[in-house]
């Protein structure tokens, strides 16, 4: 089970699905499109729960959980944005022997189930803000080839689903939470991501707009949404009868927004810093920052070698990092280090009887492999120096492959070589819909057709007289472009 029979650039796909195994992430399930999460996968959605709980709650964000199950006319509800989805909704119909009177769909997301309950409990402008976050599971019943975390039939997420007053209160918020989504990959797994709207077609049908996190896998070449926060205007509060009576005793409709991001961005993660040793895990989503492991030697104390691992250990644990002992006697050292080298814990700390003699331990990088002897009375603050290092190389070293990927372009000629070499395609667009649904048809293919992924917050110079490179009309924008998960 050690080692990996693909490497990263000959077999991308089967590269991922051996290392999210090898690394005990994930176990292959009966059921196509479902997967057990096992714990070394779980401990980091814990870790990134743990931050983005903690700053949605100094937003005033309040904790609900609503059921799984919604009824067939509630989902209905709202024509154009279940329309597109109904394919993936899930449907139970039966109980035991017998079948229900009427089928309830399995919850693909909570706007029908939750608005309906926001209509009875919003009636003046004191119920107002209304901010709801549940963390919970979702069923979508897609088709196309299930990936573990980037595609699954059932995944975990937080959705939250707030409700103001006014346009701009709901604005606001609308890219507070995109930017604790740049966080998120950025700061936490060390994956750059580009801020920017969706298109009116790639938008939530059911929304007024769209702002997303969009990353990019260069060994695919395809973008992958990484969350998206959604202004859903007043649709919403039109079809669920949503409205206020606000401080002049009017009636008034409210403004919403809800947003999401999903167990997907640990897959993002695993694509983006994996190698051909497995897993390498950002320090800061890190289970297990640091693993310490005894080098004992035929006739050494191997005593006195465990008691300075486990001070190392209680040491780190004290100093809030987290560091454990491998001191298992039935697996070698060496076979020790390849394993947790799979599972891509950040930092190894090796400790023989030269170390011991010498007062000082030996500290191996996962990210670039190299080795460092520390005095053993700095441990700690070297760890915590090393550990910094390898989270900023990490988003530092994806940054600059992602950044080499993106293909400025102006030609139809440019896009579809940029598009063949699998590149991010920076194009300027006139920004028309018809267009989009142009290019979709003229790049239909086996790898899927390109699309806009985003059109970027950050717009470089657009010089006048530019022309999109679809349609040869005036581009009033720069957008990414390329082919998707
Ligand atoms: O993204 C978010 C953020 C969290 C709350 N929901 C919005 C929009 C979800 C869009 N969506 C996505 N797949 C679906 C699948 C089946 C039925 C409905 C839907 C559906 O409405």
């Amino acid at each position: 089970k050690l080692g990996m029979a693909y490497k990263k650039d000959d077999n991308f796909g089967e590269w991922y699905s051996e290392v999210v195994v090898n690394s005990e992430m994930i176990e292959y399930y009966d059921i196509s499109g479902c997967y057990i999460l096992r714990p070394w996968a779980m401990e980091i959605w814990e870790l990134l729960k743990e931050f983005f709980d903690a700053e949605i709650k100094k937003l005033k964000l309040k904790p609900y959980y609503f059921p799984l199950f919604v009824t067939e006319n509630v989902l209905q509800k709202e024509k154009d944005h279940i329309e597109g989805f109904a394919p993936e909704v899930a449907w139970v119909t039966k109980s035991g022997k017998s079948d229900l009177e009427a089928p309830i769909a399995i919850r693909p997301t909570s706007e029908t189930v939750m608005y309906p309950y926001f209509s009875k409990w919003i009636r003046s402008h004191r119920d107002l803000p209304l901010k709801c976050n549940q963390w919970c599971n979702v069923v979508r019943w897609e088709f196309s080839n299930p990936t573990p975390f980037i595609r699954s039939r059932e995944f975990l997420w937080q959705e939250g689903h707030t409700v103001f007053a006014t346009k701009e209160e709901a604005d606001e918020e609308v890219l507070q939470i995109l930017e604790l989504y740049r966080r998120i990959y950025e700061e936490f797994l060390a994956v750059p991501v580009s801020k920017g709207r969706k298109s009116e077609m790639e938008k939530f049908a059911g929304g007024l707009y769209t702002t997303s996190v969009e990353a990019f896998i260069p060994n695919t070449g395809r973008g992958i949404q990484g969350a998206t926060s959604h202004c859903l205007g007043q649709n919403f509060a039109k079809m669920f009868d949503i409205t206020f009576e606000n401080e002049k005793g009017e009636r008034s409709m409210v403004w919403q927004n809800s947003w999401a991001y999903t167990t997907r961005s640990i897959g993002v993660m695993i694509m983006t810093h994996g190698d051909d040793k497995g897993l390498v895990l950002p320090p800061k989503v890190a289970p297990i920052q640091v693993i310490v492991i005894p080098v004992p030697f035929k006739d050494a104390d191997t005593t006195a070698i465990k008691g300075a691992c486990e001070s190392a250990v209680y040491s780190l644990n004290q100093a809030g990092i987290r560091a454990d002992l491998d001191a298992r006697e039935n697996y070698s050292p060496g076979w020790k280090y390849s394993q947790w080298e799979m599972k891509g814990v950040p930092l190894r700390i090796e400790i023989g009887p030269k170390d011991l003699a010498n007062k000082q331990v030996r500290i191996v990088r996962r990210d670039n492999g190299t080795k460092v002897d520390i005095p053993s009375a700095d441990l700690v603050e070297q760890v915590r120096m090393l550990l910094d290092g390898i989270q900023a190389n990490l988003l530092e070293t994806a940054k600059q492959k992602r950044d080499a990927c993106i293909a400025p372009i102006n030609t139809w000629d440019e896009f579809t070589a940029a598009l063949n070499e699998k590149k991010l395609i920076l194009a300027p667009w006139c920004d028309e819909e018809e267009v989009e649904k142009d290019v979709k048809a003229r790049t239909k293919g086996d790898l899927g057709a390109a699309k806009t992924l985003c059109t970027p917050f950050d717009q470089p110079d657009l010089p006048s007289g530019t022309v999109c490179f679809a349609s040869g009309k005036p581009a009033t924008t720069w957008s990414f472009w390329g082919r998707s998960y």
